[in-house]
């Protein structure tokens, strides 16, 4: 039986719903063996982050020789990479491997709390960004990323093939959560606009949406399927798992990763 291996390269929530927690869940679910790299220990629930503990680049260095030393990686993601240091780790390891990579440019959490420092947002911007085999923005995201503001579905085609042009990843997947109306995202692929589209979900429980979602497309990409495919499947996933999220905490609930196969239950009855 042949196994594909996804690695994530992120940080941290106790509470379950975010982070690696939510990165290897969605591994575990969708049948890719998955791996972990801790970026930042952070003390989170659903309501807010209470404390951040980075670990030191020489830490994260040391994970990233150990899993890739001895495991197969045939996708892998990051999410929250907190300062320049820990990039810089990142960015001098990615060269020796070769699996598509997903960055999901995390900068704030659902509840507002900055996840990354602002000044290293230019580094990532010029230095890790290029290695993305597709990069996944937020609409805030896109726009701290572009300096420009994004309103319209027009100015988010427009922003995801920017960014591909502009800023240098493979492939950007824009994604409009953020917006009301239609829960539409944008892939540009270098070549063509492709777009996603689901019904909105009247829920709060959003916590980790953004990494479940990436984390899905590294799980599929893993499988060797397409990036266009993986993403219409990833979407499935995702949006299942908002649709049947979790009452759980007092802020806003996580996602159920496994709402996926209750869904495809319900198809084939
Ligand atoms: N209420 C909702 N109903 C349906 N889909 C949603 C809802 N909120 C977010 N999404 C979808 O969830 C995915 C994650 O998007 P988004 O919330 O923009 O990312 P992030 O968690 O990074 O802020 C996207 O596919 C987006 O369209
Ligand atoms: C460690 C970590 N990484 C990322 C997020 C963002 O999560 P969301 O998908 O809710 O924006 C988070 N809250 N915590």
């Amino acid at each position: 039986m042949s196994i594909q291996c996804s690695l994530t390269i992120a940080g941290t929530d106790p509470s379950g719903g975010a982070g690696i927690q939510a990165d290897l869940k969605t591994f575990q679910e969708l049948k890719s063996y998955g791996m972990s790299v801790v970026t930042s220990v952070v003390a989170q629930n659903t309501t807010g982050v209470n404390a951040v503990h980075h670990l030191p680049a020489e830490m994260i260095q040391q994970q990233l020789e150990a899993v890739s030393a001895d495991m197969p990686i045939d996708a892998f993601k990051s999410g929250m990479i907190a300062d320049k240091d820990m990039m810089k780790v990142i960015a001098d390891w990615i060269p020796q491997i070769s699996a598509p990579y997903v960055m999901d440019p995390v900068m704030v959490a659902q509840s507002g709390d900055p996840l990354i420092e602002a000044e290293s947002r230019a580094w990532l911007r010029e230095h890790l960004v290029p290695f993305a085999s597709v990069i996944t923005p937020n609409l805030p995201e896109a726009e701290d990323l572009l300096g420009q503001q994004i309103e319209t579905t027009d100015d988010m085609k427009e922003a995801a093939e920017q960014i591909v042009t502009k800023l240098g990843a493979g492939a950007a997947l824009v994604k409009g959560g953020h917006r009301d109306g239609e829960a539409v995202d944008y892939l540009f692929d270098g070549s063509k606009i492709h777009s996603y589209s689901a019904e909105r979900i009247a829920t709060n429980n959003t916590h980790g949406t953004g990494c479940t979602y990436s984390a899905a497309i590294t799980a599929y990409l893993s499988r060797g399927i397409d990036l266009p495919r993986a993403v219409e499947k990833a979407k499935q996933f995702v949006t299942a798992a908002i649709k049947h999220s979790f009452d759980l905490g007092k802020g806003s609930g996580p996602t159920n990763h496994w709402a996926w196969k209750e869904e495809v239950k319900q198809w084939k009855k």
